[in-house]
């Protein structure tokens, strides 16, 4: 049997640590939740972007060796993540569960997990990681008087006590009010510019979009894009789209729209009109112009296939 490879977790080096992954599939029976993915995520935030189902949560649970692939293989730095639970001191991992023990305080949890890494001073690492989080004071409060964001703040603190060069959270943004959003997002940001690897899912673009220097999106089990996030932007935007609009003449405006190149077809449908066009970005920035020089005012523009889905089904398509 060969002895499991420690990863390298100095902070000089976490700007090199990657997570590797090499055609990896995995399947539940006839599910296939993960299908041939391969990618490398650097050091940085990169978010992981997919509707429900897609098999994001199958994918961090590979990543942080929690399943065994059915295929392929996951590295972190040099080492595989399978079978290797030295891999742990490398790794950080925020499930999407509320399973945290409300009896506990934070510090007591932080301190427990510390302990459980086997941290020489575990009070320590845990005041470091509280201090992190911005819960110092609350730290002694029982979790369960804690609110969903300050309990969220908690676990990172948790997965964050060792100090590890890879952090994974699975829609950690889930049930968060806006303010507790631009909180966690900053922590995030922190956490990349100091060097770490940190992957968070999300089936929000406008979440990943606002953290994430790159973005790997995830649609049935297979990876359906990654770039920076104006690639994703504009992949998700120059595509065909329908709109409802409803204006001071319909008529007149549908013409004027007509002459429009990103337009591909126009419809009177009292009471408004509906609109596809063949890039959505070039037809929203064109939209308001032509209006004003048909001389018609606008009173509503609405999206008319705006689900998600139909976005990830026109990436897959695409
Ligand atoms: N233990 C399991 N047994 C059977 N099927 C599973 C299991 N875990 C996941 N699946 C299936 O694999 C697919 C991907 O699920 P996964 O939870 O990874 O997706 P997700 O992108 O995280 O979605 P969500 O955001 O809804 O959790 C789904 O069809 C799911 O039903």
């Amino acid at each position: 049997m060969t002895a499991p490879t420690v990863p390298d977790t100095r902070p000089e080096t976490a700007a090199r640590t990657a997570i590797e992954v090499r055609g990896v599939s995995r399947w539940f029976g006839n599910v296939v939740a993960v299908n041939d993915i391969t990618m490398s995520i650097g050091s940085g935030v990169t978010g992981l972007l997919g509707p429900n189902g897609a098999g994001k949560t199958t994918l961090l649970h590979l990543m942080a060796g929690l399943l065994a692939p059915s295929r392929g293989e996951i590295r972190i730095g040099d080492a595989p993540v399978w079978r290797n639970p030295e891999i742990y001191r490398a790794l950080g991992l925020v499930v999407d569960r509320e399973d945290t023990y409300g009896f506990l305080s934070a510090r007591e949890l932080v301190e427990a997990t510390a302990t459980l890494h086997r941290l020489p001073q575990p009070r320590a690492a845990a005041d470091r990681a509280i201090a992190m989080v911005g819960l110092g004071s609350a730290a002694d409060r029982r979790v369960d008087t804690y609110s969903k964001g300050m309990r969220q703040r908690a676990r990172v603190a948790a997965a964050l006590v060792h100090d590890p060069a890879v952090l994974l959270l699975d829609e950690p943004f889930n049930g968060m009010d806006p303010r507790q959003r631009l909180e966690l997002m900053e922590l995030l940001h922190q956490m990349g510019e100091a060097g770490r690897s940190v992957l968070f899912s999300s089936h929000i673009l406008e979440e990943v979009e606002q953290v994430s220097q790159s973005i790997q999106v995830m649609v049935a089990g297979r990876l359906a894009a990654s770039g920076d996030h104006r690639a994703i932007r504009r992949l998700m935007t120059q595509r065909p789209h329908e709109f409802r609009l409803a204006s001071s003449d319909d008529r007149r405006l549908g013409v004027a729209l007509l002459a429009l190149p990103s337009v591909s077809g126009v419809e009177l449908e009292p009471p408004g009109l509906l609109i596809r066009a063949s890039d959505y970005g070039a037809f929203t920035l064109a939209l308001p112009a032509a209006a004003r020089d048909a001389g018609v005012r606008l009173y509503q523009v609405l999206p008319a296939d705006e689900s998600l889905e139909s976005v990830f089904s026109y990436l897959i398509a695409g």
